[in-house]
């Protein structure tokens, strides 16, 4: 014998268990999933063995498959927290979780109806004392960084088989126990156990020594019976059973760490009750998505119905992907859908779906461009006609103005090109014109489709939804705010607002106070990146370092943030050509290195481009040169094998370990010939934004395309350079 780290007196594991525990606490989870291959690999073998009748290898399995080799840790007849007296029966601790377990000897226990019964009690009761049990040792656990709903209920039925889920509780059979224990595959680190029991020890600590005592010195596969003397552990985790569970949790992939144990401040802003809406904020990498996700599973297992949204259509896909990896029994309580979509399911309760048509409200800017637009002042202005549509989009429509004397006196936030009251004018009679050009043909555009559904989701004054949270909320509309406000309103832990004004790839912006929420007392910011390797996170800085930005109701925030760095190292490869085809065969080469030479899996590789036409092209080269390469577009969180190919756009709130960036120096744009200053100013910062978020997709390594004109640096040839976190700082 000899003390656990945790303090625990623990039976020693058998020297094939300490290497797997030794290995595991010095590799990462990817690391854990390949010993217990191995030692899955070794149970076979053992196992073959043990059939054939060798009593020697039997014991060798009996060893192997005990709980503790596998990881696990048993804490019987624990103290519950926060009460003197009271007890749980049983905690259990492993890589696949945190479990609360009661265990109950009925003869006549039954589910029926959704509710728990002992012949005809309706035994409610004993589900709500478990879940009083389970939220106590959440708060002792949340205090050190697991988040809240990581720890599972579970009841346990002695003797019988199956399984129930009764709101949060697992009602389980004895005899599938270890199924339930196993079936939500490596969650844990050895290192993360080890630091879960050190808080247990502490707040929950055994109810007699005893009984710790009699639990310690036991043989590992016979432990500790519980409080009642009901069962045996070696009852509970058939050898069998724990084997046949422990090959499909390894044919799973691993989870990663964060989904299992968050920066506590970051496990408190999971469960933490909000009055009224809430917002968090921080810089790329911070962790928000991930806190987004544990709220929203959070809400769903106390019953909510969740909507998860942001403007981005792959996201969605992504993070019901994440989750359902997370929290199986939760996902299908939560809903992942963009704004635009479920604006456009509120038209087609209305009966008007086919009024949107997109293409034909296009059609009528550009009538309308021709007619009023180019002839005015706005026609010599010195942008493009574009600007003035997204002008009508996202100033006009976007943020729901119905007259003149308001954009007359309006903060254009996000859009600093000074305009005089002339072309304020002009921009307004060109909006006039859309309109009635638009209105006659009877259909409507995105701006009208929000516009429609937020007036409806008004009337309505909620119902569908408990809880709304919003990611990226810097990209929406203000009307799109207001649609996604008005399902919950101000009610309690309704509204939750994520994002960063540093990454609004959209031009226009507007203040939380002009959609109406208010979030006073309730905005966190989180500061710790944990996503890009530090000379990744400071050459991508660099690039905005010197445009200030407004994060909706926060105005002028400085480029350069103060942020932690919680990854050192990152490489960055600057290669310097002189023309596309030179940067294609230089691309091309380093993919394959990176890929044959140094480890990195095609499909944890991106290569961003500034528009689809580019992101198009470059799919075109890899995929002629034999690299396996996918649109970013068709991405859903699922792996796969190949390189995502894609927008900078496109890349938002998601990670690779490898990020290519080809004519990073040709973005943003050159200044046009006819683009005045204030234009170009304006377009180079929403362009440096967005490469900025581009750049934050690399957790590990850069390799970023230069192209210098022939006899400029690069002269014939190509030059490449190391960036490192020292010389990315300056
Ligand atoms: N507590 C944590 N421990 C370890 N990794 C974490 C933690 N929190 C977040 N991460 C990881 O950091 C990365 C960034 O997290 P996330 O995507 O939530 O950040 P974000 O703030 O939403 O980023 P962005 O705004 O750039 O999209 C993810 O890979 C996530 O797995």
């Amino acid at each position: 014998m000899s003390p656990g780290r945790s303090g625990v007196p623990q039976a020693e594991p058998s020297a094939f268990g300490q290497a797997v525990l030794i290995g595991m606490e010095i590799d990462g989870v990817q690391r854990q999933i390949q010993h217990l291959t191995d030692l899955l690999r070794e149970l076979r073998r053992s196992r073959r063995a043990w059939e054939a009748g060798a009593r020697g290898e039997r014991d060798v399995v009996r060893v192997l498959v005990g709980m503790d080799d596998a990881g696990w840790r048993v804490l019987p007849d624990r103290r519950w927290p926060g009460t003197r007296r009271a007890n749980i029966d049983v905690l259990v601790v492993g890589p696949g979780g945190v479990f609360v377990v009661d265990v109950k000897n009925w003869r006549e226990a039954r589910v029926d109806g959704g509710r728990l019964w002992r012949g005809d009690e309706d035994a409610e009761d004993e589900l709500r004392k478990l879940t009083d049990q389970t939220a106590a040792v959440e708060q002792v656990l949340a205090d050190a960084g697991l988040p809240p709903t990581e720890v599972v209920p579970l009841l346990v039925l002695v003797g019988r088989r199956g399984t129930e889920q009764l709101d949060r509780v697992q009602v389980t059979g004895e005899l599938d126990l270890t199924r339930n224990l196993v079936r939500r595959g490596l969650r844990l680190e050895p290192a993360v156990v080890e630091r879960v029991l050190a808080c247990l020890d502490e707040a929950c600590p055994p109810m007699r020594e005893a009984a710790a005592d009699a639990a310690a010195t036991a043989p590992p596969a016979r432990q500790a019976a519980d409080a009642d003397g009901v069962f045996s552990r070696d009852e509970l985790f058939s050898r069998d059973e724990l084997w046949r569970e422990l090959v499909d949790a390894a044919a799973r992939e691993p989870i990663e760490a964060w989904m299992t144990w968050l920066h506590p401040m970051q496990a408190r802003l999971v469960c933490r009750r909000s009055s009224g809406p809430a917002r968090i904020r921080g810089a790329a990498g911070t962790g928000k998505t991930v806190v987004a996700l544990h709220r929203a599973k959070y809400l769903a297992a106390r019953g909510d119905r969740v909507l998860f949204t942001s403007l981005v259509r792959t996201l969605g896909p992504v993070n019901r992907a994440l989750l359902a990896r997370m929290a199986p029994e939760h996902v299908g309580r939560i809903e992942f859908t963009t704004v635009d979509a479920l604006a456009v399911r509120h038209l087609e309760q209305r009966g008007e779906r086919a009024r949107y048509q997109q293409g034909i409200a296009d059609n009528c800017f550009w009538l309308a461009w021709g007619r009023v637009g180019l002839p005015s002042v706005l026609g010599r202005s010195g942008v493009e006609p574009g600007y003035w549509r997204d002008e009508i989009a996202t100033v006009i429509k976007g943020r729901g103005l119905t007259g003149f004397e308001q954009y007359a006196e309006l903060a254009r936030i996000g859009r600093s090109m000074p305009l005089q009251p002339t072309h304020r004018r002009a921009v307004w009679e060109l909006y006039e014109h859309y309109e009635r050009l638009r209105t006659a043909r009877g259909v409507l555009d995105r701006g009208d489709v929000l516009l429609l559904a937020r007036d409806l989701a008004r009337e309505r004054a909620g119902g569908e939804f408990d809880a709304v949270i919003v990611d990226e909320v810097q990209d929406l509309t203000c009307v799109g705010l207001q649609l996604l406000h008005a399902l919950v309103g101000d009610r309690q832990d309704g509204l939750l607002v994520v994002g960063d004004g540093q990454q609004s790839v959209y031009p226009g912006g507007f203040t939380l106070a002009e959609a109406g929420v208010s979030v006073v007392g309730r905005s966190t910011v989180l500061a710790r990146n944990y996503r890009n390797r530090e000379a990744i996170l400071r050459y991508a800085q660099q690039v905005v370092a010197g445009d200030s930005f407004d994060d909706l109701d926060v105005a002028g925030e400085r480029g350069r943030r103060d942020v932690e760095i919680d990854r050192p190292g990152g490489e960055i490869d600057e290669v310097a050509v002189t023309g596309p085809a030179e940067q294609a065969a230089a691309l091309r080469a380093d993919l394959v290195d990176a890929h044959d030479g140094r480890g990195v899996r095609y499909g944890d590789i991106a290569l961003l481009a500034p528009t689809n036409d580019a992101a198009a092209r470059w799919e075109r080269i890899l995929l002629g040169a034999g690299i396996p390469a996918v649109p970013l577009s068709r991405y859903d969180g699922t792996t796969s094998h190949a390189v995502k190919v894609g927008t900078y756009h496109r890349s938002k709130g998601l990670d690779f370990a490898r990020v290519y960036i080809p004519d990073r120096n040709r973005f943003p744009r050159p200044r046009r010939a006819t683009e005045s200053d204030d234009a170009y100013r304006e377009r180079a910062v929403l362009e440096r934004r967005q490469l900025y978020v581009a750049l934050t997709r690399a957790r590990d390594s850069l390799w970023v395309g230069l192209r210098e004109p022939v006899g400029a640096g690069a002269g014939a040839g190509r030059a490449s350079r190391r960036v490192d976190d020292k010389s990315s700082r300056s």
